[in-house]
């Protein structure tokens, strides 16, 4: 079987012009007394229907060798376009670092305030970071960065708080994201904790003005909350046969409405970012009043028995998988073994 192709239906409301996140009127935020914030639908759905446009808080990209790859970002925000090589790409005047690039000398302009923020911080520590502690940590660390250097804009502007309502998008919906340092392993938080103190504290390099234990909690937030960006659809159920994995991870991101999306092992949503780095949510399926509305966090073609989605969630993401597969196909003495389980200690 061939992987099933789903023609997003955009509603009239959506202009894609306009840089803003959007939401499907039928898609509504309630809580659950487990998994916390979800999303539900209060009225029919139907499967295409586009559900949610999220414009990213910050999005770093994720390559290996900057020089030779096409799968670098413009950094200005409102762009957040691949910039190729061929096209010319842009670079930082102080020269901070290679893979900071700009599509055009309008959109380096365009970014001026936000860069500068993490200007300084990327040119003092982005190299030793990168070869002491590697890639993930330096990619998490660069990702904080970035949220510092929005919310840093959003201070400037003395903008509103963003809109209570859905969507979000401001320092506030960041704020209110879940994660805390209980979740995760002592070593892990002790390793955090080091991090924080080391490469995040507020200093003329990164003047924030907030306490090591808020920069930790941040930590522990883009750890439960930020997305892989990769170039094809996740979510697909059932997953194809043959298996189509969905590419190579080019990016990292936080979004503060999807970033309410819970995860299920059938779920009723597929995303993938757009071309400007914007998150998509469609229906796979009709979904009907009241139910949730999930996405999967991971390829449903890597994990199939309840066993291993279990495990990869529990290590990856430090929940117990408390989704409708999962739940009617745990053996009934089994939720009560899970639950008792240490969480083990090589979280990620
Ligand atoms: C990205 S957040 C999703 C939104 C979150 N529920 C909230 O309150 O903000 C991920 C967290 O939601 C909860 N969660 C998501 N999917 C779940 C599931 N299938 N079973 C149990 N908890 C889940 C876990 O606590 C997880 O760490």
């Amino acid at each position: 079987m061939s992987q099933v192709v789903y023609l997003t239906v955009e509603p009239e409301t959506v202009d894609r012009t306009k840089k803003q996140s959007w939401i499907h009127p039928h898609l509504i935020e309630s809580v659950d007394p487990v998994k916390g914030r979800q999303f539900r639908a209060c009225h029919h759905i139907p499967k295409g229907a586009c559900l949610l446009i999220d414009l990213p808080y910050a999005v770093i990209p994720v390559v290996d060798e900057p020089e030779v790859n096409d799968h670098l970002i413009c950094n200005n925000p409102a762009c957040n376009r691949r910039a190729p090589r061929e096209k010319g790409r842009y670079s930082c005047l102080n020269a901070c670092m290679q893979d900071v690039v700009w599509c055009s000398s309008t959109c380096r302009d365009a970014d001026k305030s936000r860069h500068g923020f993490e200007c300084t911080w990327l040119k003092k520590y982005a190299e030793s970071i990168r070869s002491k502690r590697g890639e993930y940590d330096f990619g998490m660390l660069w990702l904080i960065v970035r949220l510092l250097a929005f919310r840093h804009v959003e201070l400037q502007k003395n903008a509103p708080t963003g809109s209570k309502s859905l969507p979000k998008h401001s320092w506030e919906a960041i704020d209110s994201l879940c994660g805390s340092s209980g979740t995760w392993s002592h070593d892990q938080v002790k390793v955090w904790t080091t991090l924080a103190k080391k490469y995040l504290k507020n200093s003329p390099a990164l003047p924030h003005g907030l306490n090591t234990d808020r920069m930790l909690h941040l930590i522990c937030q883009e750890e439960a909350n930020s997305f892989g960006l990769y170039p094809r659809e996740t979510g697909h159920y059932p997953p194809p046969n043959p298996p189509i994995d969905r590419g190579e991870q080019f990016a990292a991101a936080v979004y503060p409405t999807a970033a309410i999306a819970n995860h299920s092992c059938v779920p009723n949503i597929i995303h993938k970012p757009d071309d400007e780095g914007r998150m998509v949510f469609t229906a796979s399926r009709d979904i009907f009043p009241g139910q949730e509305c999930c996405i999967s966090y991971f390829d449903l073609t890597k994990h199939i028995e309840l066993d291993s989605r279990r495990a990869h969630l529990r290590k990856s993401f430090r929940f117990l998988c408390r989704c409708d597969r999962c739940v009617s196909e745990e053996p009934t003495e089994e939720a009560s073994e899970w639950s008792a389980m240490p969480l083990m200690d090589d979280s990620i």
